[in-house]
């Protein structure tokens, strides 16, 4: 693969950020939580969270351990795509991996989002990020640039197949004995944002039915055919509907049921970021330690060779610049396609 003049000539990396230190928490959740009606009461739970981790996600970390694998990938395929990184809620933030990679004399980047989703907060908003970041560097800077989001990938063989062996691994880990039950898990989110994004006449549910789908070619790679796919990490005011049963809960209801070994495989996210290490590697666990079960929690995708393939195929697929309809894809931030990602629905009054 080489890149010559009209093609993409490099990666933009855009995630969502997270605190490197104490003093970063609150403002991290400032800017997370704006105009999103988030409660205080939530909000100081979730600054105590990171405060166990001295105020800082392991997040940044662990991006950059993805983009140093992917960077040797593209090395060994012959591409020279030179790599940035960008976040939605902290630093770096998109407008600097913007401003940079403008500065660099690239016109032309693809922009791989660490989320494999629709839905609002998985596919749009990050396409809101580089609409914003060019709308903050006004019309010198992005008359002339052109960024595409990459397409949603929870259903790429790369993604599933290294989500499996994961779950493997967790298997072993358990050891001998009764086989585990295999609980997916992902970001809990409003019932209305999840009706909002997909086919309307499918009553949108792009994101829960995406995630239960990815769930299920999981298990079909292992050979299981009883599964549950539950979610986590629920925020916003009690009164307001989220996807439901939550993790935590769904333990107590297996434990009820007599099951006494659970693996939790986390395939809402590709990185052991703050919400995989908190909530399952600390609550969950701590509930399951209560219920007398045994747990393990399977690795998220990460720096898995197969997964990192993925990535790199995906850059191969697009780098020519041929135009594409696959959900997700967009450029500089226009709206997702019809039966996409709609509109996120009013922001809650407190
Ligand atoms: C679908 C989804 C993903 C997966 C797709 C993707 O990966 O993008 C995701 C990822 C993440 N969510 C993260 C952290 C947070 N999410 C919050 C709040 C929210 N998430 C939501 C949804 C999602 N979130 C929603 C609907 C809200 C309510 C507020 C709103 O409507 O926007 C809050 C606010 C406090 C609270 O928890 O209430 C925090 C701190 C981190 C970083 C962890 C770290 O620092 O290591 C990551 C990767
Ligand atoms: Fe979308």
């Amino acid at each position: 693969m080489s890149v010559g003049a009209g093609e993409f000539t490099a990666l933009l990396f855009l995630s969502f950020g997270g605190p490197d230190g104490p003093a970063d928490v609150r403002p991290f959740l400032e800017n997370v939580t704006r105009g999103r009606g988030v409660p205080p009461e939530r909000l100081e739970e979730v600054v105590e969270h990171y405060m166990h981790f001295d105020g800082v996600s392991p997040i940044n970390r662990l991006n950059l351990d993805m983009i140093a694998a992917l960077r040797g990938e593209l090395r060994t395929r012959g591409a020279n795509l030179p790599i940035y990184f960008g976040n939605r809620n902290w630093t770096p933030y998109v407008t600097d991996a913007v401003t940079a990679l403008r500065a660099d004399g690239h016109r032309r980047a693809l922009v791989f989002p660490t989320s494999a989703w629709g839905g609002y907060s998985g596919c749009r908003q990050y396409h809101e990020d580089l609409a914003g970041a060019l709308a903050e560097l006004g019309a010198p800077v992005s008359s002339d640039l052109l960024l595409r989001k990459l397409p949603q990938y929870w259903d790429r063989p790369g993604f599933t197949a290294a989500a499996a062996a994961a779950v493997r691994r967790a298997q072993t880990e358990l050891g001998e004995g009764t086989p585990a039950r295999l609980v997916f898990t992902a970001h809990s989110i409003p019932l209305a944002a999840d009706r909002t994004a997909g086919p309307p006449e499918a009553g949108g549910q792009l994101y829960s039915t995406q995630v239960t789908a990815a769930s299920a070619a999981v298990a079909a790679a292992l050979g299981i055919d009883d599964f549950d796919v539950v979610w986590q990490s629920r925020s916003g005011p009690p009164q307001v509907p989220w996807l439901e049963p939550d993790v935590c809960d769904h333990l107590e209801a297996l434990a009820d049921q007599g099951v006494g070994r659970v693996i939790v495989c986390p395939i809402g996210f590709i990185s052991d970021h703050l919400e995989v290490v908190w909530d399952l590697d600390t609550e969950a666990r701590e509930t399951a330690e209560r219920l007398g079960m045994a747990y393990a929690r399977a690795d998220t995708v990460g720096t898995d060779p197969a997964f990192i393939a993925m990535i790199a195929d995906l850059i191969e697929e697009y780098v020519d610049g041929a135009e594409s309809s696959a959900l997700g894809c967009g450029d500089n931030g226009t709206l997702c396609r019809p039966g996409c990602c709609e509109l996120p629905p009013r922001p809650q009054r407190r």
